[in-house]
């Protein structure tokens, strides 16, 4: 069996159930339905303003839902506190950088694991040494080992977001959260990311938002389509791209 069926065959690690999210008179979204998998890449797509950046927020505590459920590993989070999901086993990279430029790319993985333990463990400096394995081998993961000692405003822009990516993972999450990993790499940069990702799969499920069509076509097992704030579909790659309701929402947004 191949790892993207193993997955597809896995009970759902995540549920969303009919959530709303209104601003004002603005539905962001209207109703979604959503099941991720235990360890399956989930790919979430959609034209500008169609609610995927919301629904992520929702999933990760940014944002609470106005009506609907979320569920992970079985529990109710729909009010939950980030933190809370943090521990619950979600972990989080956004567009927006949390690598704290001055630090090292060592101390950078560390905070972020020790950050996961609650603040008992950023001050005590014995939980430097219990983590160091976990640090270490996050590194190593995402090819960084050899920058581990250098500040990490002199990594290049591709090399910050595996260090994000490395950090969101060291903390051993089952579902982390990727709100467009690529947002202005090289062909070259998407390329290793994807290859960074790969051991990933099976082991933690993935839900990654992206504009980039061709990455997510070739990472993810399956797609969620939005559409003004509802789902249009959701499925196989193969499913998604012979859909002429999805098709038709593309050419009308180009
Ligand atoms: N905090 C907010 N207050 C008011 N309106 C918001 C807020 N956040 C999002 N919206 C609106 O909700 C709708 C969905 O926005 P969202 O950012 O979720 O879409 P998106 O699919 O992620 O878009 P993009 O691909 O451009 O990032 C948009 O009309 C947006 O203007």
């Amino acid at each position: 069996m191949t790892a993207a069926v193993a997955a597809t065959a896995a009970a759902p690690i995540l549920e969303i159930r009919g959530v709303h999210k209104v601003f004002g008179a603005l539905k962001a979204l209207d109703g979604v339905d959503m099941q991720v998998r235990s360890g399956e890449f989930h790919g979430l797509i959609g034209p500008n303003g169609s609610g995927k950046s919301t629904l992520m927020k929702a999933i990760a505590g940014e944002h609470l839902p106005t009506s609907g459920t979320v569920t992970f590993k079985g529990g109710d989070i729909t009010r939950a506190t980030p933190s809370e999901r943090s521990r619950a086993g979600m972990s989080i990279k956004f567009q927006i950088t949390s690598v704290l430029p001055g630090l090292t790319v060592y101390d950078n993985v560390l905070l972020a694991t020790q950050a996961r333990e609650g603040i008992g463990s950023l001050l005590r400096s014995s939980s430097r040494r219990r983590l160091h394995g976990k640090v270490w081998a996050a590194l190593e993961q995402f090819r960084m080992l050899h920058r581990a000692d250098d500040v990490a405003s002199s990594l290049s822009h591709g090399e910050q977001q595996w260090l994000e990516i490395a950090m969101a993972m060291a903390t051993g999450p089952d579902l982390l959260l990727l709100d467009e990993p690529t947002a202005g790499m090289s062909i070259e940069e998407r390329r290793i990311t994807g290859e960074l990702l790969e051991p990933i799969r099976g082991r933690c499920a993935v839900v990654i938002v992206e504009h980039d069509l061709d990455f997510i076509r070739e990472i993810c097992d399956v797609l969620t389509v939005l559409d003004q704030g509802a789902v249009l579909n959701s499925g196989t790659i193969e499913t998604i791209q012979n859909c002429e309701k999805v098709r038709q929402v593309y050419v009308r947004r180009t």
